[in-house]
């Protein structure tokens, strides 16, 4: 539920998602209904193949052949055309994958500038942001580094940082310490929660583990192509 009365910042209803594999047709979303709230962080939990990052996909209106219906603060987007959900992604989602993605020929200060570029973020004020990030991440003595030459939970706290970058209110992240060992991911998830939780930032979390996810505000879990 909302904190507050703003919009929900994403709504689905009867979301749907089918693929055609060898002649047969799978349903993987079989009509979820979600409601994320302002500023709140939803863990959503489910095997492998539960179609976790099937859900992330619609909801970052990265593509579509979806069902139903999906509102991003409040605007119906799953008919929208490609130009205003890209405005959408813009001014209201910011994501973290599984790995960083991050551009390898610049460094993590760069890396956070360029997507507040993109959005028309005057150069010094995407710096100054780009730095803040960092250092609230502890990547203060980082921030001149290429991709390679950070370790790979440094990599994920930039993307995170990258992430954030544009103020986004809601955070998709599929799996962000995925690839981590245990006591990495525990550090660079519990640093992503509290500067989420400092941003006031909603999110919704891929995850398959448990332990994880009972450290967000909600946990919701994928089976059968529902939400149970
Ligand atoms: N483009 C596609 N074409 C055909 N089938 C697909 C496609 N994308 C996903 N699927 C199928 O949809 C199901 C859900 O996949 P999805 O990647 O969403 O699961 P997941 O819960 O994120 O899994 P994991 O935790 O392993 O990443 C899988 O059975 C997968 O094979």
């Amino acid at each position: 539920m909302s904190k507050s009365s703003q919009p929900a910042v994403v709504e689905l209803k009867g979301l749907t998602r089918s693929f055609e594999q060898g002649g047969v047709r799978i349903d993987v979303l079989r009509g979820i209904d979600l409601s994320v709230g302002s500023g709140e962080i939803v863990a959503l939990l489910g095997p492998s193949g539960s179609g976790k990052s099937t859900m992330l996909q619609a909801v970052g209106l990265l593509e579509g052949g979806f069902g139903g219906r999906i509102a991003i603060a409040g605007e119906e987007a799953s008919q929208m055309p490609a130009d205003e959900r890209t405005r959408l992604r813009r001014n209201y989602l910011g994501f973290v994958y599984q790995f960083h993605h991050l551009l390898p020929d610049f460094n993590a200060t760069e890396n956070v500038v360029l997507p507040q570029l993109v959005k028309g973020t005057p150069r010094p004020d995407a710096e100054e942001r780009a730095r803040s990030l960092l250092t609230s991440l502890g990547l203060q003595e980082r921030m001149d580094h290429r991709p390679s030459q950070l370790s790979g939970g440094e990599q994920q706290r930039v993307a995170v940082a990258r992430a954030l970058a544009n103020r986004p209110h809601l955070v998709l992240a599929d799996e962000p310490t995925g690839n981590l060992d245990e006591a990495t991911s525990d550090r660079v998830l519990a640093q992503f929660l509290e500067l989420v939780r400092g941003e006031g930032s909603a999110a919704l979390v891929a995850t398959h583990n448990e332990r994880l996810a009972a450290k967000m505000d909600r946990v919701v879990r994928l089976h059968d192509g529902m939400l149970e």
